[in-house]
């Protein structure tokens, strides 16, 4: 979705209009002025409300991936097709906006320069046309960061992988990902049915096109950046040593001697075998067998994708098997649902978006103050909204293709994007409890009952063996297997671990749905939320913080620990793991009496 929010702004301009209140030191803080401030500001948020009641907004920071998406298009020649002049100059500007002093690009904005980044987004101004302008341009600054910085040779494995795909990089060069490991019975625990959903997915199409060592055309353009991106020519690139290389700005986390002890038996011994006679009839078993997965997740998802980077690949899988294919055609028009255009241009989202979240928390912080009466118009289309993102059913054959249950959830991001998260499903369901609690007349019908008792079996499900929630799915195996991730860049990816946020939410709501609903799957209900208190309170840090893993990070995992803490009774009296979040809290209070963290906290820990 493209969207400027002064657009939504002018369209659904305030009916009233309230007087700036000035706040000077000297007077008294009433609640009169209080909630004349809350109303103006509610008023203000009104008004950047879509049409259909969710709230746009910009999901966007990772630098890459913009990048992906121009390769994918070049590679399969739809770049001119998808893109009309005014995308590619919006896109270049954000990408010049981006660029560090020093000539590099991050991982995400506002990091430091990284080969990965680098790499990544010099390519995509060439493709998109830009032309080297003299020494001191900016994409002459940034090929001399990565000539500087050890060349593309030493850019991480998921780099590796992407110029392999548009050919300015050997796929010789490339740590084997095998296609034959999805068949191996999905009983084991490396079955990659069993890894975190995302990372299965997005690994599933590079092991397809790593299999087939796929390389897009070798136009002018991509024959010169062979030479532009590398110190030496490219015909002499030594690509045994490019394998394990990357640079130091992007080796968060160095393989250990395990990690290099199987990627040197797969490169060694297991791919060679697998390419000769007769195993090699194994691998096209194994291709279509991944093929038939891709199509899977393309159709289950609208051509949306889990994330933008399993739709970059599939994409070009789909247009490897045909590119006159309906699949690949029903791609392109789903690209433009990750784009965002903004007043430093045009970026591409990390998802689909995150309506269906964000709005939870919106309808649940309009309902925390006492003036919804002043917002039924408002709160009504969001309502309409959360009841119309709920996914009614169960994808077909689900089990078969290692998918959770979907029936009666809520996903990140929109009901085309059909994959189920257990605290998006949580909170979801905490927001229309709360609305369902306020005259219909203000704020439309409350949710079906039978809908309502669709998301708390799903929630259920959620659920690991000790009352903790993960993601997408529940904990399907053990993480010692992240022994196999080969990833420098992402760390922790192959187990969909359980996570204080998503347990709290869910513990959240069961309380909320009990008080109203007792006696429904009563049993389990209570198990859970007793387990679920359990976890919490266990995973509390001695400094009484507790580790956040989806956003930043220690005051983010507290708050949600609390809340969930809270709702289940804990108080600062009859708590001691409550009293010692309030002391952590308080000793991180800045000068200026606010909140704030660093992203390297997450990194650091
Ligand atoms: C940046 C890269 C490498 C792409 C990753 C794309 C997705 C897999 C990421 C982007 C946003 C993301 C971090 C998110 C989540 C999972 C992984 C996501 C979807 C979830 C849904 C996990 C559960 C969390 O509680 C919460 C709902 C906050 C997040 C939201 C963002």
């Amino acid at each position: 979705m493209v969207a400027i929010l002064c657009q939504y702004a002018k369209l659904n301009a305030p009916s009233t209009h309230i007087p700036t209140l000035k706040l000077e030191n000297t007077i008294e803080v009433t609640e009169e002025i209080i909630s004349a401030s809350l109303t103006r500001a509610l008023n203000q948020y009104s008004t950047l409300q879509a049409h259909d009641g969710h709230w746009p907004g910009d999901y966007s920071g990772i630098l890459f991936i913009m990048p992906i998406f121009i390769f994918s298009l070049y590679v399969t020649g739809s770049l001119n097709i998808v893109l009309s002049f005014e995308h590619k100059h919006e896109i270049c500007r954000y990408i010049y906006n981006q660029q560090n002093e020093d000539g590099g690009w991050g991982k995400q904005v506002l990091g430091p320069s990284t080969m990965f980044g680098t790499c990544m987004n010099y390519v995509s101004l060439m493709l998109l046309g830009e032309k080297l302008n003299g020494d001191l341009d900016a994409l002459a600054k940034g090929r001399s960061w990565i000539i500087s910085h050890g060349s593309a040779t030493a850019i991480p494995q998921w780099g590796k992988i992407w110029l392999s795909i548009i050919g300015v990089y050997d796929w010789s060069g490339n740590n084997p990902i095998i296609p034959e490991l999805w068949l191996v019975p999905d009983f084991l625990p490396i079955h990659p049915g069993r890894f975190w959903c995302y990372t299965r997915l997005v690994y599933m199409s590079m092991a397809y096109l790593y299999g087939i060592k796929f390389v897009g055309p070798l136009t002018p353009t991509i024959l010169a950046l062979r030479e532009d991106l590398h110190s030496v020519p490219y015909t002499n690139i030594d690509w045994d040593k490019a394998r394990d290389s990357c640079a130091k700005e992007d080796l968060h986390y160095p393989r250990s001697q395990a990690q290099n002890l199987i990627f040197g038996c797969l490169n060694k011994f297991v791919e060679p075998i697998l390419n000769c006679w007769p195993a090699n009839k194994l691998r096209e078993r194994a291709l279509s067998n991944l093929m038939k997965h891709i199509h899977y997740e393309d159709e289950t998802t609208k051509y949306v994708g889990i994330c933008p980077i399993t739709k970059a690949l599939n994409m070009i899988c789909c247009w490897v098997e045909n590119p006159n294919s309906d699949a690949f055609k029903q791609h392109l028009p789903r690209f433009y649902d990750y784009l965002w255009l903004a007043e430093d241009g045009m970026k591409a989202q990390v998802y689909d978006g995150c309506h269906s979240w964000e709005i939870a928390f919106i309808i649940q912080a309009y309902c925390s103050t006492n003036l919804i009466g002043k917002f039924g118009p408002t709160i009504k289309k969001a309502h309409e909204f959360m009841k119309n993102s709920q996914v009614l059913s169960n994808h077909p054959n689900y089990e078969r293709y290692y998918r959770h249950r979907s029936k009666g959830s809520w996903t990140l991001s929109s009901v085309d994007n059909g994959w189920s998260v257990s605290d998006c499903t949580a909170e979801a369901v905490k927001a229309l409890l709360l609305l369902s609690k306020i005259s219909p007349d203000l704020v439309g019908d409350p949710i079906k009952q039978e809908r309502l008792y669709d998301a708390i079996d799903c929630i259920l499900s959620f659920m690991n063996k000790d009352g903790t929630f993960s993601t997408y799915e529940s904990k399907r195996t053990f993480s010692w297997l992240e022994v196999l991730n080969p990833s420098e860049s992402f760390r922790n990816i192959v187990v969909d671990y359980p996570s204080v946020e998503c347990t709290s939410s869910v513990l959240d709501a069961l309380i909320i749905f009990q008080e109203v609903h007792p006696l429904y799957r009563r049993n389990e209900v209570e198990k859970c939320i007793r387990d679920a208190a359990k976890f919490i309170e266990n995973n509390q840090k001695n400094d009484g913080s507790w580790y956040g893993t989806w956003a930043i990070c220690f005051t983010y995992g507290t708050m949600f620990a609390v809340r969930g803490l809270v709702a289940a009774g804990r108080t600062y009296d009859n708590s001691y793991p409550i009293r010692k979040a309030c002391t952590f809290l308080l000793s991180k209070q800045q000068s200026t009496g606010g909140w704030g963290e660093s992203y390297l906290s997450s990194h650091n820990e």
